[in-house]
């Protein structure tokens, strides 16, 4: 479970998050939507301990993320958890795939001998639809699409309880789109993780969601099962997903 109470934070006179509260449940999903700059990839960062909030408190499984220090073994054990699948793959061009997707399982505390890391590596690789032959390519030499699907089984390697999913359909035509969608939601269902999701991608919300999250004016401004989105009522939420220019959301023309 994770627990957001109070989140704080301020770059400058630039009042980001002014007191955000969220609760994701062990085992749910979470999409977190909001415009661009509201400061959805600022929450995530907190959770993630590489921003730390100016106040409030942001509690995994009751332990207090914004109290572990850098570096510490505390802090490595506790990231080492989480898996996440950053925006555009983020894959590192001079690895293979399957060196990649074992990133995590060769080095550090899950350490495995290479045999053992590509072998979980290419069970990875198979679940997220890659054959084995992709495993001694380069990232440069895949679609993007098939950098997605790398980036989630790296996501998925280590087998994480949580996992954060920042921006994941960016970049990819609509078809692909969809495949990487349905993908998500089979393999945080199959996994039983927890997962937080921040999205600009309605079809995502759609497809991945167990319950939303709107991020306005610094606060959480509507949250509910991905169910009653549609009728919530609240002119915000309602502006932003039907993308209309007339409502209470200032847009700049
Ligand atoms: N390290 C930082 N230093 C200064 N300002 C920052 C920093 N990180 C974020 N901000 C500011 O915080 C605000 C929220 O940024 P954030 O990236 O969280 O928005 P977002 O909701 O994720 O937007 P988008 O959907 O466009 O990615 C922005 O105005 C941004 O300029």
């Amino acid at each position: 479970m994770i627990e957001l109470r109070g989140i704080e934070k301020s770059f400058g006179p630039k009042n980001v998050l002014r007191g955000v509260d969220l609760t994701i449940p062990k085992g749910e999903s979470m999409v977190i939507i909001g415009g661009s700059g509201t400061g959805k990839s600022v929450t995530l960062k907190c959770v993630l301990g590489l921003i730390t909030p100016d106040k409030g408190e942001i509690l995994v499984d009751g332990q207090d993320v914004t109290k572990l220090r850098q570096g510490s073994s505390e802090r490595d054990a506790f990231l080492a958890r989480f898996g996440m699948l950053f925006q555009g793959g983020a894959l590192f061009d001079s690895l293979t795939v399957w060196q990649n997707v074992a990133f995590r399982l060769l080095r550090g505390t899950m350490k495995k001998t290479k045999a053992e890391a590509r072998e979980i590596a290419i069970e990875k690789l198979r679940r997220v639809g890659l054959t084995p032959d992709v495993a001694d390519l380069y990232p440069s030499e895949l679609s993007g699409g098939m950098q997605k699907r790398v980036g989630l089984a790296r996501a998925i390697a280590a087998e994480p309880e949580i996992i954060f999913f920042d921006e994941p359909t960016t970049g990819l035509d609509p078809i692909m789109s969809g495949v990487i969608n349905e993908l998500i939601r089979e393999i945080v269902v199959e996994m039983g993780a927890t997962a937080m999701t921040i999205t600009h991608d309605m079809t995502s919300v759609r497809a991945i969601a167990d319950k939303v999250a709107m991020i306005h004016g610094g606060k959480v401004r509507w949250t509910g099962p991905i169910s009653q989105m549609d009728n919530s009522g609240d002119p915000y939420l309602t502006q932003f997903i039907t993308g209309s220019a007339d409502g209470p959301i200032e847009s700049v023309r």
